[in-house]
């Protein structure tokens, strides 16, 4: 069995959103081995914030008693809201995977796992062999799993089975200091779970800026157990009669390889990071360029290297090459792969300059550009000064509003040119209030200027935004 197309995309997460109407009539195929619609939609992004939302609403009571208003939490009732979540989310993916596969004449589905056996040709689990003149490959990531006895146990899971549970546990173990281990630690946290956070380093969100780093580690200690300096040595069932049910012994070491005692938990997450998938596509064996972390290696235009060099008709997008596992990130790409696809023109480049991320945690974390460490050394090569500004929410009227004790914006700008150069926001909505800055960013906008250039709406949170700008003292 084989067949050959004009196009083959391994992947149907972001690597589904570049056919757009100039492939009509052209025939291309999608591979597709796991959940049509990929991680964002089935096990990321999407339905981890619609668990967010709800477990934010199930902390307002405790929120609004420092306010003087008392609220009840009456239930949080999992399965509605499991299957509220799912029930959207399942039918996208089946109505995008009939769409390709039914009603797009041009397009051929092949739901299975592939191996690449050559840069333009994949060998399918049910042994077809798949060739075209262009390939994508947005094969995307993998949870990274953890070599620890018990990590098989059915009460262990990865991002990818713990939003499905059947019921909530009442005692959960997160192992990982990152993104993944943060957003699930609020999400059980707040809905009620007792959770233990396991993590190896000395502060969560590690890479982050160290004043949020730092705080973010002293608001989840404010909520739940957090244990740094540690790490799992194995997880073993309580009742050794029945393995698979029933509660389980996390044992701990301390940085020092000492032990550090056990927790007891009815289940285990364990999130230490995302593996990008080329290992199983087999994708070294055929020439192309790894990183030492096995991600694809490609150029500005997308297009993947082999020895060094585009390899013909053949571009990646996502998290199988990415530096940044994020969507907006694989989207971005996803478009400059359908531009530089079919373009007779000049190829377009990606723009990783200033890439944006959020944790949807309690409080919310957004950042963008340098840390404060990466911005004294740009300061130092350029032989600019550094200016540093922290507002703090409660220093503006909506923070009085809200009673805010935690939130900070934290800017980053080069003293003479008033170039910014980073933004670190903790607090409610850190997400959508970065947003301007990330625009000034992009465009060049001064800090003063885009302080002083418009009007800032009063008494919005906004403000602190404002403040901080005001408070950097560039004068540009
Ligand atoms: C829990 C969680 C929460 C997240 N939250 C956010 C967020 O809030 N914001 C954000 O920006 N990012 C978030 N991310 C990251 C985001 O989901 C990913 O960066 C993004 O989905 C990557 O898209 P992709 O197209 O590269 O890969 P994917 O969407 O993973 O697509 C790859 C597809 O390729 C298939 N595949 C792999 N190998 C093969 C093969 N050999 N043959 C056939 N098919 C194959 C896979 O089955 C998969 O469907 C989150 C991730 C996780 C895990
Ligand atoms: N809101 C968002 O944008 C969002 C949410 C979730 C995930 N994501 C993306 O998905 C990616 C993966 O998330 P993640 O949290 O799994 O990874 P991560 O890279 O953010 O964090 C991994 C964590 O695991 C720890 N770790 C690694 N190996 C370990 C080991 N052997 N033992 C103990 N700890 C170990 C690391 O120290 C780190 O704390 C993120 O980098 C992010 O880009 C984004």
């Amino acid at each position: 069995m084989s067949s050959h197309h004009d196009l083959v995309i391994v992947g149907s997460g972001s690597g589904n959103s570049i056919l757009g109407p100039e492939w009509d009539g052209r025939s291309v195929a999608i591979v597709e081995g796991g959940t049509f619609g990929g991680t964002c939609l089935n096990v990321g992004c999407i339905p981890t914030k619609m668990f967010v939302y709800p477990a934010g609403l199930a902390a307002v009571p405790a929120e609004a008693a420092r306010l003087g208003v008392d609220l009840t939490r009456d239930a949080v009732h999992w399965q509605r809201i499991r299957d509220r979540i799912f029930g959207r989310v399942d039918a996208i993916s089946a109505n995008g995977r009939a769409y390709r596969d039914v009603e797009q004449k041009n397009v051929t589905l092949y739901g299975e796992h592939a191996r690449m056996t050559g840069p333009r040709e994949l060998v399918t689990d049910s042994g077809r062999t798949v060739t075209a003149d262009a390939v994508v490959i947005a094969a995307g990531s993998r949870p990274r799993e953890l070599p620890v006895p018990g990590a098989a146990l059915p009460q262990v899971h990865s991002s990818d089975t713990i939003m499905r549970i059947p019921h909530p546990p009442r005692r959960l173990v997160i192992v990982g200091g990152g993104y993944v281990a943060a957003e699930f630690a609020a999400i059980f946290h707040q809905i009620g779970v007792a959770v233990t956070q396991v993590v190896r380093g000395t502060t969560l969100l590690r890479d982050l800026d160290e004043t949020i780093a730092d705080r973010f580690t002293r608001a989840a200690r404010d909520q739940w157990d957090v244990r740094l300096g540690t790490e799992i040595t194995a997880i073993a069932p309580i009742d050794e009669e029945h393995p698979g049910t029933g509660p389980v012994r996390v044992s701990l070491m301390d940085a020092e390889d000492r032990d550090a005692g056990h927790v007891d938990a009815d289940l285990v997450l364990i999130a230490v990071g995302r593996i990008p998938n080329t290992d199983r596509l087999g994708a070294g064996a055929v020439g192309l360029d790894l990183h030492h972390d096995g991600r694809l290696r490609v150029d500005q235009f997308q297009r993947v290297l082999a020895a060094g060099r585009p390899a013909p008709g053949v571009w990646a997008l996502g998290d199988i090459c990415s530096e940044y596992q994020l969507k907006h990130v694989a989207n971005h790409e996803a478009r400059v792969v359908a531009h530089n696809l079919t373009t007779t023109g000049s190829l377009l480049a990606s723009d990783h300059r200033f890439v944006p991320s959020a944790v949807f945690t309690h409080p919310q974390l957004a950042q963008v550009g340098m840390t404060e460490a990466q911005a004294r050394s740009h300061c130092a090569a350029v032989g600019q000064d550094l200016a540093v500004a922290v507002q703090d929410y409660g220093s503006t009227a909506y923070g009085w509003a809200m009673e805010d004790r935690t939130g900070i914006v934290k800017l980053l700008a080069e003293r003479g040119t008033g170039r910014i150069l980073g933004a670190h926001l903790l607090g409610h909505e850190a997400s959508m209030l970065i947003q301007p800055l990330v625009q000034a960013m992009h465009t060049g906008l001064p800090a003063h200027r885009m302080a002083r250039g418009q009007y800032w709406i009063h008494p919005a949170l906004t403000e602190v935004v404002e403040n901080a700008l005001l408070n950097l003292h560039t004068g540009a």
